[in-house]
């Protein structure tokens, strides 16, 4: 049975590798009872902050908590977070049962958790079997089920999605759901904003070491743009001129900051037909990409520091 999970609260978070600045002034926080998708590109400094989170390494400046209190003062850090942070690093020779049995006594957990455990992930046949064999959804399953031995109300878990089958993502999906619902604080990192955009009820986007972005998917939501065309199209540019950011492309004119109606509306005034008028919304995906490769961070950070 869960209790209510505690808030991760990242607080000016800084890691400095000699020159090199993994994560720099980094401040979000992850509530309860959501799934919160960590995301950045390879690099951003995703796994320096989570290795930060669970006393792993010892940050430059700033801090990880977890209800207030460093990893190192949790009364009982294994109850309370339970993380799996490579699904790479198990024995070959050894069973996913032997695993977690291995875990549950150094974590001072009660043996028969185990199989209750392996149960829960769908491996309980597969448990005696030598993880050398398990495909890489199992292993990632196996890891899920090493940081729920505790019965923890946090859940840490990087990039849990990542080369899974559509099967395994979708049971993964439903399994992380489950476990928000359950009053958990669940924090799963990626890489790819495709990969959890289903799952995730809210979004940390990181890129350099920074935040670039809190909030849900749906602040996230991508600029609308207009795309127009006319015969006479360096008029139909030079009526839009004034009231739009207007892109010419070989397909017609790229409008942004007005809707179609409003485009439209200004070619009928300078009395110039058109020849197209249509809509397009950018994927999320392209706005991700800009997020973590542009230059600047986006505006809509409301969410930030909650
Ligand atoms: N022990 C270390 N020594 C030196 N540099 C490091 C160390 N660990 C990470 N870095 C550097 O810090 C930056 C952030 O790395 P980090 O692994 O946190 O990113 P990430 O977002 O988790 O990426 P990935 O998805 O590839 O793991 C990278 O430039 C990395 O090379």
């Amino acid at each position: 049975m869960a209790r209510r999970g505690s808030p991760i609260e990242v607080r000016n978070l800084t890691k400095q590798y000699g020159s090199a600045r993994a994560v720099d002034d980094l401040s979000f926080t992850v509530e309860p009872g959501r799934v919160t998708g960590f995301l950045g590109p390879n690099g951003a400094g995703k796994t320096t902050t989570l290795r930060s989170l669970l006393g792993l390494i010892r940050p430059t400046s700033g801090s990880a908590t977890i209800g207030g209190k460093r990893y190192a003062e949790l009364d009982s850090p294994l109850t309370t977070v339970g993380a799996a942070l490579e699904a790479n690093s198990f024995h070959p020779s050894r069973s996913g049962r032997g695993h977690l049995a291995i875990q549950a006594k150094a974590a001072g957990v009660p043996a028969a958790r185990v199989d209750e455990v392996l149960l829960r992930v769908g491996l309980a046949e597969a448990g005696s079997r030598k993880v050398g064999g398990y495909s890489l959804g199992m292993r990632q399953r196996l890891g899920l089920a090493g940081a729920l031995l505790g019965d923890p109300s946090v859940l840490v878990l990087d990039e849990p999605i990542n080369g899974l089958d559509p099967e395994g993502i979708r049971w993964m999906r439903s399994f992380l759901k489950v476990l928000a619902e359950e009053g958990r604080t669940v924090l799963i990192s990626s890489h790819l904003l495709s990969e959890v955009q289903q799952t995730v009820d809210e979004l940390v986007i990181i890129a350099k070491g920074r935040l670039a972005y809190q909030g849900d998917l749906a602040g996230l939501a991508g600029e609308t743009t207009v795309t127009v065309d006319a015969p006479r199209r360096a008029e139909l540019q030079a009526a839009l001129a004034p009231h739009a950011a207007v892109q010419p492309l070989p397909n017609g004119l790229v409008v942004t900051g007005l809707d179609a109606e409003q485009v439209g509306a200004h070619a009928f005034a300078a009395g110039i037909p058109l020849s197209a008028l249509s809509t397009t919304a950018s994927g999320l995906e392209d706005v991700f990409l800009n997020l973590v490769t542009g230059e600047h961070t986006t505006t809509a950070m409301e969410g930030a520091g909650r």
